[in-house]
Formats: C-alpha cells, structure tokens, sequence
C-alpha cells in the first residue's frame, strides 16, 4: 500500500533533504510539500522529480503561521488523501537573530565551550512581533499552526487499525529555562526559538499521552546544526565564509556540527523506517555526523515532565477555542462585507 507523507517547510533545507531521502527509500510513496511559498516550492518540487523520475509528489500552499491558510490547507487535504502515514512538522523560523559575542568569547574560553557550540545556550537572542492573528510569529509558525493542523487532521490521523506518525523537527537549542508556563507564546522574553522548540517537546509529550490509543505516535528529532538559509540568517555571509574552515574543524569535537541538510535529516530519516511500538514518547532523535562524516541516530532523554506538559496541553486547547472564534466571527464579516459590495454593484 503506498504511503502518504507530508512535510511542511518542504521547499528548502532539512525539509527539502528530507524529501530526497524519502523518495529514496521507497519509491512507492505519495509525497507532498506544504509550503507557503509557490515558486519556491515549485523548484523543489522540479528538483526531486530531476533526481526521481516518475515519483509522485503534491504540492499544497500552506502558510503554517496563518490560521486561515492552516484550516483551508486542512480541508484541502482531507479532499485529496484518505489515509495521512506521516506529517513532518518542520516548518520553522528564526526571525532577527542575535549573536551575544561577550558570551560567546566566554564561553569559548571555559569549559562549557563543546555545549555551547552544540546548544548555543546563552548565545542567540531574537526578536518576535505578534502576526495578523495576533499570536507572536514564532510561537504561531514553530508550533501552534502545527498545532491547529494537527487538530483539524485529526479523522486522517486518528482512524482505527491504522496508525500515523507525527515527526516534530525540534532543535538542541530547546530549553527548559526558556520557556514559561504563563508565557506560552513568549511575549516577554527574548528567546522565542528556544521556547517555541521546547514547546514541541512538550507537545509531543502530551499528544503521545492523549493519542497513542488511537493510533497517532509523536516523536522529536534534532538536526544538529545544518547549514540552512535559516542558519545563514544569523551572520552576515562574509562572516559565514570566513568561519566556514572553523565550522569543519569543530566537526572533529562534536558530533553535533552535521552540518550538511542531508545529515541534518537522518534522525528524520530514521524515524521513517521506525515501528511505532519501538518508539520512546520521551526521547529525542539527535541526527549525528562523525569526524569521518558517519551518520547515525542517537536518542537522549528530553528535559520535559508530564505535569507541564498536560497544562500546556490544555492551554493549547484554549487557545485554540479563542483562535477559531476570532476566525469564524472574520469571515461572518468577510461575507457581509461582500454581500454589502454585491448589493451596492
Ligand atoms: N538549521 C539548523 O541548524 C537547525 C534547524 N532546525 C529546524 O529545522 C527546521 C527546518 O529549518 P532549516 O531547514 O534549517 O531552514 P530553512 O529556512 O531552509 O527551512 C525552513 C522551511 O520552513 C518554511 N517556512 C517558514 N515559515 C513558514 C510558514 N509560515 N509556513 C510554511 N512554511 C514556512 C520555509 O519556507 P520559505 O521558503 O517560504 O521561507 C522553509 O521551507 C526548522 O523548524 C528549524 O527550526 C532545528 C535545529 C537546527
Ligand atoms: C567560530 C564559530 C563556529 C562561530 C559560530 C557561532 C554561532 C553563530 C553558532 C554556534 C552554535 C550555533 C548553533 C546554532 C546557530 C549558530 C550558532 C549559534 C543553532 C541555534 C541554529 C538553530 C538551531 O536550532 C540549533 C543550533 C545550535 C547551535
């Protein structure tokens, strides 16, 4: 039976790599790219049939940061395909990041120097802006359109003697300290990426506890760090250029610097071929490349307890009444609006 897989942010960088070693690893598969911007993903799209000709692969518009874009793509997918065998939540943005260079000198000095340059804990700070639904952008691209997608997929991915995949693309920058609990959208703080990856920690956790009975498993990868137009936006290019031969050489001392977007996707790959039996709703899938550039998968215990995890679950829900209400009212005005300009015509 063939598979159908959808990846979201498929048009560029891990998302993109992943598609290549999907189709493959099975030939058979019915791939689609949900992807916000069309010419992009047009290309994308091009390419893969290049390397794999006669391969089936759907493209569907989806901006993940709209709530409208999210419930049409919904209903556009649930028109197209009866059965959903994976969705890859991987969609993400990092918009204007920082480099703290006084921490990095620090820690380039200390002990701390191999975490710092795996998790680039105290390293980056961003600056987010709440989005037309008034929900901050990261919050609503990273996590809470995969959310509403998630929710509104759920007859797709919840159907009895079938079981579906949910696959989160989470980040070693997750942590702990830079999320709150009263501030699920990180209004205040100046790590929004942070907070947003560990909320997908912690959403996976709560969705594997509220769905593994109805036939829907959530797992967490990590990439490590991959050289993508997201990591580009961080430095200027010239910088990325000069530091380049350094990047390679770090390589050497952790395993963590995979570097390129195919490494970047192996836990994501991995996963693919995964039973869901065998998986560990409180691991992470770290993709990993060796100093001789061997890749390979390593789970490690993720940093998240089922208390948290059940209140932000039900947060999410909240949320979502209040996101869907907003909605519903703007498009009764919409169609009075239009109604209006009908009748004046
Ligand atoms: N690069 C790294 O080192 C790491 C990356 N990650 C995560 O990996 C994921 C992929 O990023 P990466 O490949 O690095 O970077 P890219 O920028 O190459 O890819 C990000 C993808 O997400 C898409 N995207 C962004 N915003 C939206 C949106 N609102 N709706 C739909 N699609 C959107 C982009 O599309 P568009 O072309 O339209 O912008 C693009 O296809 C992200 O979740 C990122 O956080 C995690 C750890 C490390
Ligand atoms: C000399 C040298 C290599 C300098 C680079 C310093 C920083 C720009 C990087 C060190 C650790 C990196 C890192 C990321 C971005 C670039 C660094 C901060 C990520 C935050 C990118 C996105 C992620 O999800 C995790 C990455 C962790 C490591």
């Amino acid at each position: 039976m063939e598979k159908v897989v959808l990846v979201t942010g498929a048009n560029s960088g891990i998302g993109l790599a992943l598609c290549e070693r999907l189709l493959t690893e099975d030939r058979q598969l019915r791939l689609c790219l949900a992807c916000r911007n069309t010419q992009r993903a047009e290309a994308a799209r091009a390419a893969l049939l290049t390397s794999h000709s006669g391969a089936r692969v759907d493209l569907l518009h989806l901006d993940v940061g709209s709530v409208l874009s999210v419930l049409s793509a919904a209903q556009e997918i649930k028109a197209r395909y009866n059965r959903l065998d994976f969705l890859y939540l991987n969609a993400g943005i990092m918009p204007n990041p920082a480099v703290d260079i006084r921490a990095f000198f620090t820690g380039f000095f200390s002990r701390n120097i191999i975490n710092m340059f795996a998790t680039a804990e105290g390293l980056l700070t961003q600056q987010d802006r709440p989005n037309s639904d008034g929900l901050q952008e990261v919050f609503a691209t990273n996590l809470f359109g995969h959310f509403l997608l998630i929710r509104e997929l759920e007859p797709l991915l919840c159907q009895p003697g079938h079981a579906s995949r949910l696959i989160w693309t989470s980040s070693s920058n997750a942590r702990r300290s830079a999320f709150s609990i009263e501030d699920i959208q990180h209004r205040k703080g100046k790590e929004p990426y942070s907070s947003s990856k560990y909320a997908s920690d912690l959403l996976s956790l709560a969705l594997n506890r509220h769905k593994n009975n109805q036939g829907l498993f959530s797992s967490v990868t990590c990439p490590g760090l991959v050289m993508t137009n997201l990591t580009y936006g961080i430095l200027p290019s010239f910088l990325w250029t000069l530091i380049m031969p350094i990047m390679w050489l770090i390589r050497i001392f952790t395993n963590t610097f995979t570097l390129t977007p195919y490494n970047g996707a192996e836990a994501l790959h991995h996963l693919f071929s995964q039973k869901p039996e065998s998986l560990d709703p409180r691991a992470k899938y770290h993709s990993l490349t060796s100093g001789f550039g061997n890749n390979y998968t390593e789970t490690r215990q993720m940093d998240v307890d089922d208390e948290m995890s059940e209140v932000f679950f039900s947060k999410l829900l909240q949320l979502e009444k209040v996101v869907r209400s907003k909605q519903s009212q703007r498009n009764a005005e919409d169609k009075a609006n239009q109604q209006y300009v009908h009748h004046a015509e």
